[in-house]
């Protein structure tokens, strides 16, 4: 059940027009909308709905024809939003984004200072959107310097923006200054948190996932593919003789082989919505949903072989002239009584026999 709010009751009350309410009256009336206006500003769930919430009180509780929020863009040169609420239409012949060279909106957003029209058809700058509309107020929406927009009331009464009623307005301009920032507060931490939490799941090196992020997967996958029954299959990527290529051509040209083997790991597989990161130092591991050991092991032997083709120079190595890789592959249907590092575990035996047994190899092991 919804209970009426100080706003509704004054809308109530608008038996009793503004203009036969004697001057306490008023001032106790625009005292209870500047509160209801707080308390819309704590509504909503996003900022179109707050700033909604904000103008359909403004206009339901006073006689003000519109009651407009306009929006700035970052560089404050269009305004690029509006939400508005009123008792009667609005024919603009602009549209948003329009510039603030245009407009009594703009001269108030490009001068930064409260704008009242007491005859709109005098003012060379009012856009007409109404021809009943007989006075305008506008006030530059404005937090610790920073200007958001533009509050815009318009009246069919010409005396209607009295002193103590545009105060009213800009202490609610205020208020909406306050909801804006804060809302744009909470986006760019929002932002910052998704980047944040990116750069925390990719490795700095090569760009691709991390071991962290590998780990998170693993888990997920492990418990998904063990309620389907389908296989998973892993395989684990290492450089041969990668210490001497350091030694022998320094860690720069080495972090730049691994960058391209990173890339022709991620390529390898793609749109085949595997999981592709650096395991650590020079180990990659691809993990393969729904796939089976020999479809895995014909990848691991493609990836030996295009790594071949890239025809790296390492002219410290024992096996070749040119960067090679050994791979160890795992696959099988997991069992959930097994913990999901046991698929990594098999592969690790795998890719120590394809090293043991020379290098430059693929090995493949079923985790049955
Ligand atoms: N350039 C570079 N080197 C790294 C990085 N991370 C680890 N390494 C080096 O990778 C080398 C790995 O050496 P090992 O584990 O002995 O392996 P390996 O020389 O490839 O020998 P095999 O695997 O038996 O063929 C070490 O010298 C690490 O310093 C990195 O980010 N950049």
């Amino acid at each position: 059940m919804t209970h009426p709010t100080a706003c509704d009751e004054y809308a109530h009350q608008q038996r009793s027009p503004w203009g036969e309410r004697d001057a306490s009256d008023r001032r106790a009336m625009l005292t209870e909308i500047l509160a209801q206006v707080s308390m819309e500003a704590l509504q909503g769930d996003t900022l179109e709905a707050v700033l909604q919430r904000i103008v359909d009180c403004v206009a339901r509780c006073l006689p003000v024809a519109i009651a407009s929020i306009i929006l700035l863009n970052d560089d404050d040169t269009h305004f690029v939003q509006e939400v508005w609420s009123g008792g009667i239409g609005l024919e603009l012949p602009i549209e948003l984004p329009w510039p603030v060279t245009i407009g009594a909106a703009g001269r108030c957003a490009r001068s930064g200072e409260a704008q009242l029209i007491t005859d709109v058809q005098a003012d060379a700058d009012y856009v007409p959107g109404n021809r009943d509309v007989k006075s305008e107020y506008l006030v530059p929406i404005r937090h610790r310097g920073h200007l958001h927009g533009v509050l815009n009331l318009e009246s069919t009464s010409a005396d209607f923006f009295t002193a103590e009623v545009c105060a009213m307005f800009d202490a609610v301009a205020l208020q909406i200054a306050g909801t804006v920032h804060l809302a744009r507060v909470v986006r760019e931490l929002e932002l910052a948190n998704r980047k944040l939490e990116q750069l925390s799941m990719s490795d700095g090196l090569t760009g691709i996932a991390n071991r962290r992020s590998f780990d998170q997967r693993l888990v997920e996958e492990w418990q998904r593919h063990a309620q389907s029954g389908e296989s998973l299959a892993l395989l684990l990527v290492d450089v041969d003789c990668f210490k001497a290529l350091n030694d022998a051509c320094g860690h720069v040209f080495g972090d730049e082989c691994l960058r391209e083997l990173a890339r022709l790991c991620a390529e390898i597989v793609d749109g085949m919505q595997a999981h592709v990161s650096r395991y650590g130092g020079e180990e990659f591991v691809l993990l393969l949903p729904g796939c089976d050991l020999d479809t895995a092991q014909q990848l691991g032997v493609d990836l030996c072989r295009r790594v071949e083709a890239l025809a790296i120079g390492h002219p410290a190595s024992v096996i070749a002239n040119h960067i090679t890789v050994s791979i160890g592959v795992s696959a099988g249907r997991p069992d959930p009584r097994q913990p999901p590092e046991s698929l990594i575990a098999v592969a690790d035996r795998a890719l120590y026999l394809a090293k043991a047994g020379g290098r430059n190899a693929v090995v493949a092991r079923s985790c049955m």
